[in-house]
């Protein structure tokens, strides 16, 4: 049998750390004074002090060595949600999170604090102040969702005191900032294709979006409050910027900051729900032949159209949560990252 190295409580591993979210946990961490390694598919920068372990996360073996004289785990891999790749999905989120909660459990990692998704309750209808005894989605609107549930609860089952492995799972919604490859990228590719002219419904739907930095403080207090007997153990808790915006509203700030028109004409919501639906199916359809990628999916409109924002009382008790960074603040510090995004750039 292979010999175990004492854990470390400051030494800590993590999984998908190579991605937007994981970078910038391990900037924190690392000023927070944790000693951190870093499992992912890929390696995209490099930073004095953090060991890289490359490999599938639905490899066992393969993430063993990232585990070793470890104390604590944040996995926060994941494919693009965008993605309509059922089987990947099925594989990375489910199976591999499998094999993650196996692999922790052998090498004596003590607690996992895991990246959810406050959309494991989203089901494409309005949601408001939405609390975390909210039901899972009976329907989830898509298979990032679908995976990102059975993801979420197969890590707090695994959650057992008396073997002194501690899970807690963290629910961010609409995470944006600095080197963001998902919403500004996407926003700004759409607007240059000259597609965000319409709101779609009336505009007046309030969502969350969550500064990086937030959903970081979230996850490290979540990690250090994570002990036995605590209210933490086997929980969701939903990590937001705790200041709904209208979605429409928030979108027009950064297209505007960034030198784009905001959006003026309304479309009416089931319509443009409906044509998203239908090419959807289309795609779906010839996908043996053409692979196309729609940019309005029936997700996007699903959150683009309705309410959802949520309540996180429970990391305020639990945990102490608040926001570090308010929401204007964050806005303008986000387009001012993306100087190569702006109009005429
Ligand atoms: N971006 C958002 O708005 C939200 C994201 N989340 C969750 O936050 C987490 C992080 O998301 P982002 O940083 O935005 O995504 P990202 O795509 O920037 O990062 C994901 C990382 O996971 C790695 N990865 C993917 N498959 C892997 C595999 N099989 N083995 C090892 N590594 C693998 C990728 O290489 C990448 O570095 C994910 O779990 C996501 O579901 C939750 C709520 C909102
Ligand atoms: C084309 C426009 C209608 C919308 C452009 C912006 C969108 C790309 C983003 C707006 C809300 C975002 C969001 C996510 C991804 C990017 C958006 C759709 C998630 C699906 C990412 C993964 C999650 O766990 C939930 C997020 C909800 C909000």
């Amino acid at each position: 049998m292979a010999t175990r190295i004492r854990p470390s409580s400051k030494r800590c591993t993590v999984i998908g750390g190579s991605g937007f979210l994981g970078r910038h946990l391990v900037e924190q961490l690392l000023v927070r004074g944790y000693l951190v390694s870093v499992f992912d598919i890929q390696q995209s920068y490099e930073l004095p002090g953090v060991t890289f372990h490359l490999g599938d996360l639905c490899n066992k073996q393969a993430l063993l060595p990232a585990l070793q004289g470890v104390s604590l785990v944040f996995h926060c891999a994941s494919p693009f949600p965008g993605s309509d790749d059922r089987s990947l999905f099925q594989r990375v989120n489910v199976d591999g999170t499998g094999a993650v909660l196996e692999a922790c459990q052998e090498a004596g990692v003590q607690k996992l604090v895991l990246t959810s998704s406050a959309s494991v309750v989203f089901e494409g209808t309005d949601i408001k102040d939405g609390k975390e005894e909210l039901p899972y989605a009976k329907k989830p609107i898509d298979y990032y969702t679908e995976t990102k549930i059975q993801q979420e609860k197969l890590v707090l089952q695994a959650c057992n005191e008396e073997n002194g492995f501690l899970t807690v799972a963290i629910r961010p919604h609409g995470i944006f900032g600095p080197r963001d490859p998902q919403l500004v990228p996407i926003l700004v590719d759409t607007a240059r294709r000259g597609k965000m002219k319409f709101i779609i419904g009336d505009g007046s739907n309030l969502v969350d979006f969550t500064f990086v930095e937030n959903v970081v403080h979230g996850l490290i207090l979540a990690a250090e409050h994570l002990r036995p007997k605590s209210p933490l153990c086997g929980r969701a808790y939903h990590i937001t910027n705790d200041e709904p915006v209208q979605f429409w509203d928030f979108m027009s700030q950064v297209l505007m900051g960034l030198g784009y028109d905001a959006p003026r004409y309304h479309l009416p919501y089931w319509l443009v729900y409906g044509l998203a639906l239908l090419l959807w199916l289309l795609a779906l359809l010839l996908r043996p032949v053409v692979r196309l990628r729609p940019t309005f999916t029936p997700m996007r409109v699903a959150l683009a159209g309705t309410h959802h924002y949520y309540s996180c009382t429970r990391a305020k008790q639990d945990m102490g949560y608040r926001p570090l960074v308010g929401l204007q603040e964050a806005i303008v510090r986000t387009v001012e990252s993306y100087p190569h995004l702006r109009r005429g750039a």
